[in-house]
């Protein structure tokens, strides 16, 4: 017996299917529903080398995308398309790429979906899947937590001989935060050392949830090669032989198997039971199920159990994690695997709504947008926000609400934009206002990304993820938002203009380097190719020290730096010098000021402007948390932990109305709050100490409208006085008593044998002057409270509580009555707070302290102020490097 897909997968890849346009261009928006509900956005997550690549290749092969299978270590990917990323085999930016599954093809009805899905899967129906291959390494978190935002479900790979790592533990909570419906896939069960019952088991103590086996791995003759899966929905055996591609796949029930491989079959029921027995804690209806079929956990339908494990994944917070086995690079298991994409995870329609922030308030996309029908009710959410400015005329305008949510230079195609639409449409030719620049620009061509090609769109609708090319400035990360008539110069009325969606936090930089042009006529590229970097990735930094001219590029990490510096060089072929990688210390003043009034009083750009403030500074003590603004005051917190605190009498936030003889006309109150903003940033972006960013300083800013505005004042002179008024006051507290400088602190989670737990901690603590904040088996509560606290408290789970099939060849193979209950428990975890300076090159010599097998990770904690000798022995080095 051949199972359907197995067939399909065949048929498609003979017949090499293109894209049917009618599911693509030609749609009207009333199919839109259609198309939502048969859409998934998903994401792979992973710790690096776990094989997302290699299992995405297979996933546009098996869905008719790639004629052949690309190889990561041959750098024939798709989704690595990068120079850097190929050379490196590992995934540096994220890729977004469109299929369906199960394939279609033109001859095909468009699907026709049921009244409901009690009798058949979804995965019988073609899925439009927009995929998106997220890379491991620890550097590029940002990018996955970027992509994680637009992603309404996520397959997390996982090496089978590994198991559970550092960075998938970090990656699982950051989806977990935005509760993105996960499931797992066990990878490299060919490999030698493969462990899928402990694997399984530090599923259920490192991410705390029960993991729900669905398929146990098929090991020849019991403890042989590893051959295929059996599944404990269908129960049934799936073997993959004959066709090298993984094409080939025979289905045997359990009669069958029972006939050749009895211990197999018997473990299938027993996955089954303890499928069933989960589940029945969880849901009702499973119970409900049990009962009518008589307790008999055999007896209940496939299609029963999937319908309710797809109500336990799409619980928040996900108590329940869909378990699956594999070994994609030898073409095992990812049919099935993409059957359950479309099964058990979400459609956008089925995604809660995506937080915006409006105005400095925080609500939903929908509260937004159904407030607007009506009259009583305009604002994002009353209670929080009683006094918006905002219209039910205007709201009901806003015809397009979309993410940009990566941006990519393409050679052939020059920039593309991704976005993910979250409400209504964008139009081939609608005017996008970009609500983070503040600009308005033309999409003039959309596209839909299928692996190698693209197709060309009339529009992107709600819960779809497109490309759009030529525009010139939309930035990863930007909101771009359709607003009916509005005009290129124009803006959108009542604070729409302040609509963000999904905001996310940038991490400070900690890392830098200088970059210098071979010579003038070099400039201008080298210009270009660094704005085009800086459009791509905004945890990338740049500023210009303006003492030695000298440009400066920041970013997250060693490996995130030298990526950029190979893309500026080799891609972008800039020609320019490139210093070495530093870190990014921080200055600090010790000393307050008194309150300093500023007047600006000249011609900038040929127009006489003026504009007035009144500064202070003083040093922060301690954590002070974002302040709720009030009627009369508005405070930012920067990145480096700065606080801006503007006062503005007279002015209130909530009353627009009573500035008119306050304000000249040609201002605004949110205007002048960001030129304000802006110009202090800029200040505290060059420290009087050595021109480091200064961080942990208040800054109170006073602005009297009645003498610091004038009708000569405009935008930009509010900044510069900002500017200079702060800068004077940085220099004013730095000459009372000198500035310190700081150093990034990293948090850092460090696996290692039981063996070397000695030696790693003595070198944390001793030679490298970390602090270690706790020490713990892996497997115990309190180590993941550490390391991967939940943002849900979810449950700590006992492993020998947890199903899995025995491993037959780990070596301490599992009992459930082993006191570890299967987990490897000679692994322990060291959580320590280390000075950035102290971790470069780190994972050398926890190599070598660990016979390789150590692995760490580690995000900054923040900046804290050096010691007098530190500082000395800092500043002397980078005298000497000069
Ligand atoms: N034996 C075996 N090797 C595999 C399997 N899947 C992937 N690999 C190998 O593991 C290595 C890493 O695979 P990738 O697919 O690049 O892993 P990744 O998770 O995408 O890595 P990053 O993009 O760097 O995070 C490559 O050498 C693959 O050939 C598998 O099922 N079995």
């Amino acid at each position: 017996m051949y199972v359907g897909w197995a067939w399909c997968a065949r048929r498609v890849i003979r017949h090499h299917v293109t894209v049917s346009r009618r599911l693509l261009s030609t749609q009207t928006h009333t199919q839109q529903e259609l198309l939502s509900r048969t859409t998934r956005n998903i994401g792979i997550i992973a710790h690096i080398d776990a094989g997302k690549t290699t299992t995405t290749e297979r996933m546009l092969y098996y869905g008719g995308y790639t004629r052949r299978i690309g190889d990561v270590d041959e750098g024939s990917t798709v989704t690595d398309f990068l120079p850097a990323e190929r050379a490196r085999g590992i995934t540096i930016q994220s890729a977004a790429i469109t299929f369906h599954w199960p394939p279609v093809n033109d001859k095909q009805p468009l699907p026709q979906l049921p009244e409901s899905f009690d009798t058949i899967p979804r995965s019988s129906i073609p899925h439009n899947i927009n995929l998106i291959d997220t890379p491991g390494h620890a550097d590029f978190t940002f990018e996955v937590v970027r992509s994680l935002r637009v992603l309404d479900g996520a397959v997390c790979v996982l090496d089978g001989v590994a198991g559970v790592e550092a960075q998938t533990e970090k990656v699982w909570t950051q989806a977990g935060h935005y509760h993105i419906p996960r499931m797992i896939f066990i990878n490299k069960l060919d490999r030698a050392g493969a462990a899928f019952s402990r694997t399984v088991k530090e599923i259920g103590v490192r991410l705390h949830a029960w993991p729900a086996v669905c398929q146990v791995p098929w090991w020849k003759g019991g403890n042989g090669d590893f051959i295929g899966v059996g599944d404990a929905v269908y129960l049934r055996g799936l073997l993959w032989q004959g066709a090298t591609d993984g094409s080939q796949i025979q289905a045997f029930d359990l009669q069958q198997l029972a006939e050749n491989s009895p211990d197999f079959a018997n473990e299938i029921k027993n996955a089954r039971v303890a499928l069933v027995e989960l589940l029945s804690e969880h849901d009702d209806i499973m119970v409900e199920q049990f009962l009518e079929h008589d307790e008999d956990h055999l007896a209940i339908p496939g299609v029963q159990i999937i319908q309710s494990l797809r109500r336990a994944v799409l619980k928040a917070p996900q108590s329940i994690i869909p378990v699956f086995a594999g070994a994609s690079f030898h073409n095992i298991g990812v049919q099935p695997l993409l059957d359950a994409v479309v099964d058990l995870l979400p459609s956008p329609l089925e995604r809660p709504d995506p937080e915006i922030t409006f105005d400095k308030h925080t609500g939903t996309l929908s509260e937004l947008i159904n407030n607007a029908s009506s009259e009583k009710s305009p604002s994002v959410s009353r209670k929080k926000q009683p006094n918006t400015s905002l219209m039910v005329s205007e709201v009901k305008n806003l015809t397009g609400c979309a993410l940009a949510f990566k941006v990519v230079n393409d050679a052939k195609r020059g920039v593309l934009v991704y976005v993910r639409v979250y409400s209504g449409f964008i139009d081939r030719g609608s005017t996008l206002f970009n609500t983070n620049l503040q600009s308005a620009e033309r999409a003039p061509r959309l596209l839909k990304m299928y692996a190698n090609h693209a197709v060309e769109v009339d529009f992107i609708a709600a819960g779809q993820i497109g490309v759009i090319t030529g525009l010139k400035q939309a930035r990863t990360g930007d909101t771009l938002i359709v607003y009916r008539g509005l005009q290129m110069k124009g803006q959108p009325p009542g604070g729409l203009n302040s609509l963000q969606l999904r905001p996310i936090h940038v991490p400070p930089p900690v890392f830098f380097t200088s970059i210098e042009p071979h010579s003038l006529s070099e400039q201008k590229h080298v210009q270009e190719s660094l704005a085009i970097l800086l459009r791509e990735d905004p945890s990338l930094h740049l500023s210009v020290d303006e003492e030695s001219g000298q440009t400066h590029l920041a970013g997250m990490g060693d490996l995130h730096l030298k990526i950029a510096r190979d893309r500026l060089l080799n891609d972008f072929k800039a020609k320019a010098r490139i210093g070495k990688i530093e870190i990014g210390y921080r200055e600090t003043i010790t000393a307050a000021t008194p309150s300093y009034t500023y007047e600006l009083d000249r011609p900038i750009a040929g127009k006489p402007t003026k504009a007035g403030i009144i500064v202070s500074v003083a040093p922060m003590e301690g954590e002070e948390g974002e302040q709720e603004d009030g009627t009369f005051e508005t405070t930012y917190i920067t990145p480096d932990g700065n606080r801006i605190h503007i006062s503005h009498p007279q002015l209130s936030r909530h009353d627009s109305a009573s500035h008119k003889s306050l304000i000249p006309p040609h201002l605004s109150l949110p205007g002048i709050l960001s030129s304000l903003f802006n110009g202090a940033s800029a200040s505290l972006a060059r420290g009087p100490l050595n021109g480091f960013s200064v961080a942990n300083t208040a800054v109170s800013i006073t602005l009297d409208a009645s003498t610091h505005l004038f009708p000569e004042t405009t935008p930009t002179a509010i900044s510069m006085a900002a500017r200079t008024a702060v800068s004077t006051s940085l220099r004013t507290a730095c000459d009372a008593s000198p500035s310190v400088l700081m150093e990034p602190v990293m948090f850092v989670t460090i696996f290692v044998h039981e063996s070397s737990l000695g030696a790693v901690v003595q070198d944390i603590s001793s030679a490298r002057g970390g602090q270690v904040i706790s020490l713990d088996t892996a497997s115990s509560p309190n180590a993941s409270s550490t390391s991967s606290s939940s943002p849900d408290d979810l449950p700590s789970i006992n492993p020998s509580l947890i199903y899995a099939p025995r491993d037959p060849f780990a070596p301490n193979s599992s009992s459930p009555e082993s006191s570890s209950g299967g987990l490897a428990d000679s692994q322990r975890q060291i959580v320590a707070r280390v000075p950035l300076k102290e971790m470069v090159g780190y994972l050398n010599q926890l190599r070598a302290l660990t016979g390789g097998r150590g692995t760490f990770v580690m995000g900054v904690d923040g900046f804290e102020r050096m010691g007098t000798q530190r500082q000395r022995d800092v500043m002397e080095k980078m005298r000497e490097f000069g």
